[in-house]
């Protein structure tokens, strides 16, 4: 039977990033697609204008219409922009008790726009993170919650374990925002395994966390370990940049179906 995966997180209307990113991955992993919205964003590839966060009651609201009604195999969180929205998200969560959930951090837009204010990192780090089966920062990410600067490897790692004796079952330090390569490292609590991989010359990676992190829910709801999880999505945002078309003027969507276009020979 089709697995049930929920996208708690903000909008784009350009369809690159956010709830979109996350339905659109779910669906290329055979998933059917559950959102809740906790901001509606004003953004496109060039970047973001502004946002309006939803009330702790409509996101309340649209948490208890899902679970009311269907069985959610697992859930990935992306932007909760302020305390109020992190803490009845949580407090939610708790009351139904998915089997995974899936953490993506998300701070600051690649634009250069936040999308959590300040005051709300010490909330996500107390009340959200340890709630994570597996956290996802990308490295600035990574060093706001260390409060450590992050250039080798070596350093990815202790930033991983760091974060995982913050609560976290797991923590994947992203290597996106790496200069020398794309290399990616998970700690699960026990072992370091690493997911190898060249750095694309590309401007289609608008959304790119948003895409990983939905794609392992997307993998953990489908049976998958999270090793072989994390692999899997990594090469699925590989291959997402690596084809994707040019849409819009800025930083461009990666392509969330190349394997299913490719198998209707709808690809070039
Ligand atoms: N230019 C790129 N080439 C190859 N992989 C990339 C590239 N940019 C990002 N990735 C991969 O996309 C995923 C998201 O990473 P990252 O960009 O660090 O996250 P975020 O979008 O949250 O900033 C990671 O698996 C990362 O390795
Ligand atoms: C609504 C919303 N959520 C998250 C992001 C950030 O997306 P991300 O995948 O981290 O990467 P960039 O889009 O910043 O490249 C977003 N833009 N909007």
């Amino acid at each position: 039977m089709m697995k049930h995966v929920l996208s708690i997180a903000g909008t784009d209307p350009s369809g690159g990033a956010g709830a979109a990113a996350d339905c659109k991955t779910f669906c290329a992993h055979g998933c059917f697609a559950l959102n809740v919205i906790t901001a509606v964003v004003s953004q496109n590839t060039q970047g973001v204008r502004g946002y309006m966060d939803i009330t702790p009651d409509l996101i309340a609201s649209q948490i208890d219409a899902v679970f009311e009604d269907i069985d959610v195999d697992a859930v990935k969180i992306g932007m909760v922009s302020v305390p109020e929205t992190i803490r009845v998200i949580a407090d939610k969560l708790k009351q139904y008790q998915p089997p995974y959930i899936v953490i993506d951090p998300v701070m600051v837009a690649t634009s250069g726009h936040r999308l959590l204010v300040p005051e709300a990192e010490q909330t996500l780090k107390e009340v959200l993170l340890p709630m994570a089966d597996v956290l996802t920062p990308n490295l600035p990410e990574a060093e706001v919650l260390t409060g450590k600067s992050i250039e080798s490897l070596h350093d990815m790692e202790e930033a991983a374990k760091a974060i995982a004796a913050m609560g976290a079952k797991a923590v994947l330090v992203k290597g996106g925002h790496r200069i020398a390569d794309a290399t990616d490292i998970l700690f699960d609590g026990h072992d370091f395994h690493y997911y190898k991989g060249k750095r694309l010359e590309s401007t289609s990676t608008h959304g790119t966390g948003c895409s990983l992190s939905s794609a392992i829910a997307s993998n953990l709801a489908n049976g998958l370990s999270l090793p072989d999880a994390v692999g899997a999505a990594k090469e699925y945002v590989f291959e997402g940049i690596a084809h994707a078309e040019p849409i819009g003027k800025g930083h461009g969507p990666i392509h969330h179906f190349y394997e299913l276009y490719k198998k209707a020979g709808w690809t070039k």
